[in-house]
């Protein structure tokens, strides 16, 4: 599986406000940008903080590259993934509409009346670790469901989780021309954070996108 990280951060590297509200980070051209590699992914992950912050639909806008996929022989949209280890997607989620597939990655913790409510809401439930998802046994189980191109779009807690995992494959972050601030915002890479072995990137390209900077790594 080649898993690609996405995020639009402010120039102090903040993800969004104090009070985890939604800011638009990118301009037009970037928010284009995110929406043709939606379209080039199986599917698109986001962790349950962002789903309860933003309320997202992780689903393609532009008609054509939906019609693109459909005439490929796809699912017009990617599948939509949750790292949500108790279910605390609320039943009447965007992520949840008919739109496209959903899979609510769960661990041994979630309740299981949550588990029957969540998949009468029509969601897949794929269960992996204890108490907190198991990534890579999670990504292992979506693999095998033929999910080999991931887009992850957040937020910062499942970013640092996927990273230390050492499951990323690529990093892409458009640095947006604005300020937030605050001890407490998300930032591109939260959870415990690293004290050593910090994942090394190698940087693939930058470009100038609207007013700010898209820049683009592998990880080594
Ligand atoms: N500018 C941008 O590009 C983006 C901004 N955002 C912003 O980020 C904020 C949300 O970020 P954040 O709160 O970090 O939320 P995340 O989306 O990273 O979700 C974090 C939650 O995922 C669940 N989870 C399940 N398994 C794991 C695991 N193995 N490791 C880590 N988390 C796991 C945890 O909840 P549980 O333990 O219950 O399972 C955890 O609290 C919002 O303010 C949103 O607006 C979000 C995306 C992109
Ligand atoms: N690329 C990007 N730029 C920003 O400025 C953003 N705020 C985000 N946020 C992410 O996009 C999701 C919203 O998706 P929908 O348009 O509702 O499908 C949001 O949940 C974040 O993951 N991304």
């Amino acid at each position: 599986m080649h898993v690609v990280v996405n995020a639009a951060m402010s120039a102090d590297g903040k993800l969004s406000t104090r009070e985890r509200e939604q800011v638009a980070i990118s301009g037009p051209d970037d928010f284009d940008r995110v929406d043709a590699l939606r379209a080039e992914s199986d599917a698109v992950m986001v962790g349950v903080g962002t789903v309860l912050a933003d309320d997202p639909s992780l689903t393609v806008d532009d008609d054509a590259r939906r019609e693109r996929r459909r005439n490929a022989g796809k699912p017009e949209n990617p599948a939509r993934i949750v790292a949500d280890s108790r279910i605390r997607t609320p039943t009447d989620a965007r992520v949840l509409d008919d739109r496209a597939e959903t899979y609510l990655l769960t661990s041994e913790a979630a309740p299981q009346d949550f588990v029957a409510e969540i998949t009468e809401s029509g969601a897949e439930v794929i269960a992996a670790g204890d108490q907190r998802v198991d990534l890579a046994a999670a990504l292992a189980e979506l693999e095998s469901r033929g999910i080999d191109r991931l887009m992850v779009e957040g937020g910062g807690e499942i970013i640092f989780s996927l990273f230390e995992a050492e499951l990323v494959d690529e990093l892409s972050v458009f640095v947006g021309p604005t300020v937030i601030g605050g001890w407490k915002a998300p930032t591109l890479a939260d959870g415990d954070g690293f004290v050593d072995d910090f994942p090394e990137l190698s940087l693939r390209d930058v470009d100038g996108v609207d007013d700010g900077v898209l820049i683009r790594w592998d990880v080594c």
